[in-house]
């Protein structure tokens, strides 16, 4: 499994956030991490990241252990956060330059890496932009080129959608459904959106820092709809 989560808990303060979450994703496999709001997604993605420590439960990330072998797990995650984190005065290139040299690629090798993430966006004519005059589309698709720039093994993206409108959302999702099928990589989707889920695609649907369903979306939606079927399971609308 490139990620497993295993009984996994969180609490701020009194308030438990996630309580003993376990769900693992398979190599190339795209999954959805679907949830109302409030189900604990973020916190989720906070434990992912390393941004909290880890209370009870345990992450691997392609078989590292995130508390035992940090630096190991977090050289094969990429991550793109739901708020943005381009730098708006530098150009496209720039801001990829900047985080390749974090991960210690500078000169041919990351000119290189930059040119291939670019072009499996369809950004590489925009390498010279300033990100500020990008639309949002172009925005996040620099920063998913950035996130897979150090070749993760895994991608985790945080409700990467908001704020897009409907076929830039539709675009952004079939090119990460692609890269999966394509590269491998396999992907954690946040979202409460569930037209950006196919019937392959694993869910995890979070409620209330729970797992309620793990499985293929085809066969937990059965013959309704899948904003039907989450209207049913969280009791909220989809
Ligand atoms: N700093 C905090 N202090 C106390 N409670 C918190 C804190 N952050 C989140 N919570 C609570 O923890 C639970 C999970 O929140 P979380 O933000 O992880 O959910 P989410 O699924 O990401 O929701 P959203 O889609 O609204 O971001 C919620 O009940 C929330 O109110």
């Amino acid at each position: 499994m490139s990620l497993q989560v295993s009984d996994l808990s969180f609490s701020y303060g009194t308030k438990t956030a996630l309580d003993g979450v376990s769900f693992s994703v398979g190599h190339g496999q795209f999954a959805a991490l679907l949830g109302p709001n409030g189900a604990g997604k973020s916190t989720l993605f906070s434990l992912l990241t390393r941004l909290f420590v880890t209370q009870p439960g345990a992450i691997s990330i392609a078989g590292h252990d995130l508390k035992a072998a940090p630096l190991a797990a977090m050289a094969d995650l990429g991550v793109v956060f739901q708020q943005t984190t381009l730098d708006l005065d530098l150009t496209v290139r720039q801001n990829l330059s900047y985080f390749a040299a974090l991960h210690g690629l500078s000169g041919r090798a990351a000119d290189t890496r930059i040119d291939a993430a670019l072009a499996r966006l369809d950004m590489a004519e925009r390498a010279g932009e300033k990100a500020r005059g990008l639309n949002g589309g172009h925005r996040r698709r620099t920063e998913i080129a950035r996130a897979l720039l150090h070749d993760p093994k895994v991608l985790l993206l945080d409700e990467p959608t908001v704020g897009l409108d409907a076929p830039t959302r539709a675009a952004l999702t079939r090119h990460i459904h692609d890269l999966c099928s394509d590269t491998g990589v396999t992907v954690l989707w946040a979202t409460h959106l569930t037209d950006e889920v196919l019937d392959s695609d694993q869910v995890v649907l979070l409620h209330r820092g729970q797992v309620l369903a793990d499985g293929r979306c085809g066969a937990l939606r059965g013959s309704a709809s899948l904003p039907e079927y989450f209207a049913k399971m969280t009791g909220a609308p989809a």
